[in-house]
C-alpha cells in the first residue's frame, strides 16, 4: 500500500444546464435551501479525507462561486477556474490548474449534490491501492441496444447481460499523473474530438487500457440533476435525508 497523497476534490460545474432549461446554469438553482453547487462544495469541505477543492465554473459565473465560497466559509476551496466548452475540456482545465505535483484527484459532477460521505471515504481508501477508481451501481432495468428498424423507427438489436452492467456515477478518481497522461494522449488523437468521452473513466479506458479502473459501490441517491423533474426528486431526497438524520 502506498502512502496517502494530498486529495483534491474537483467540482465540475462548467456546464449550462440546457436540458433543465433555466436561465441560469442548473448548478446555481436552489434545492433544499442552497444552490446545488453549494451542496456539493459542502460535502467535500466536510470530508476529512479531502485537503483541497477546485471548482470549474461556467464562464461568466465565477463571481457567483466566489460569493458562495465566502458566504459559506469554505476554506478548502483553493481555485475557481472557468470551465471549457465540454465536460472533458473542463476536466483538462482542472488538470492544468493542478500543476504537476502528484496528488489524488476526485472529479465530481457538481450537479450530484446528494453524494454521500461514505463514497468519498471509500474512493480515497481505494486510491491507496489503485490508480483509477470509479463509482457505479448495478442497473435495475434491463438495458437494450436500439438499432434502426425497417420502418424508420427503432427496434431492439440486442438485450445486454444485466448481471455485468453498472451505471457509472461520480466522483471518478485518479492519481493525477494517470488522468493527465490519459488526457494528453486523448488530446494528441485527432479522432478524440469526433468521438468525445462522456466521462473521465472513458478517457482512461480508451487511452491507458493497461490501468485497471477499480469500482466502488455508488448509491441510487447520488443522482445527477439532468432534467427538470430531477430538481423535484433532489428536493424530496434531501427532505427524506433530513427526516432520518
Ligand atoms: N462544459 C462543461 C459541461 C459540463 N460540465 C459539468 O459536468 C457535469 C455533468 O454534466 P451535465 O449534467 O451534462 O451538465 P450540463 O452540460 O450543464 O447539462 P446539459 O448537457 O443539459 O447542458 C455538470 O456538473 C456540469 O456542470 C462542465 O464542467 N463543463
Ligand atoms: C460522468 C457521468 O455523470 C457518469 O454517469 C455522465 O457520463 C455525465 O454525462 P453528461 O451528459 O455530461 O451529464
Amino acid at each position: 500500500m502506498e502512502a496517502a497523497l494530498r486529495s483534491v476534490g474537483v467540482l465540475l460545474a462548467g456546464g449550462v444546464g440546457q436540458r433543465v432549461g433555466h436561465e441560469i446554469p442548473k448548478q446555481l438553482i436552489e434545492v433544499a435551501g442552497r444552490t446545488i453547487l453549494e451542496h456539493s462544495i459542502a460535502v467535500f469541505e466536510r470530508a476529512p479525507e479531502i485537503d483541497e477543492i477546485v471548482v470549474l465554473m461556467t464562464p461568466g459565473f465565477t463571481d457567483r462561486v466566489k460569493d458562495i465560497v465566502a458566504g459559506g466559509g469554505y476554506r478548502k476551496v483553493s481555485q475557481i477556474v472557468e470551465g471549457g466548452r465540454s465536460r472533458t475540456e473542463s476536466t483538462w482545465r482542472a488538470l492544468r490548474a493542478l500543476g504537476t505535483q502528484e496528488c489524488d484527484v476526485l472529479l465530481h459532477d457538481a450537479v450530484r449534490p446528494l453524494l454521500e460521505p461514505r463514497i468519498i471515504t471509500e474512493c480515497v481508501a481505494a486510491l491507496r491501492t489503485h490508480r483509477a477508481v470509479n463509482v457505479a451501481i448495478p442497473s435495475s432495468d434491463t438495458v437494450l441496444v436500439a438499432v434502426p428498424g425497417p420502418d424508420g423507427g427503432e427496434v431492439i438489436g440486442e438485450v445486454l447481460d444485466r448481471s455485468r452492467l453498472r451505471r457509472s456515477q461520480t466522483p471518478q478518481c485518479f492519481r493525477l499523473s494517470v488522468i493527465r497522461e490519459a488526457y494528453e494522449r486523448a488530446l494528441a488523437d485527432p479522432g478524440f474530438a469526433d468521438r468525445p468521452a462522456t466521462d473521465d473513466c472513458g478517457v482512461v479506458l480508451r487511452y491507458l487500457p493497461e490501468v485497471p479502473i477499480h469500482l466502488v459501490p455508488g448509491s441510487e441517491r447520488n443522482i445527477k440533476v439532468t432534467h427538470p423533474d430531477d430538481l423535484r426528486i433532489a428536493e424530496q431526497l434531501f427532505a427524506i435525508r433530513g427526516s432520518i438524520s
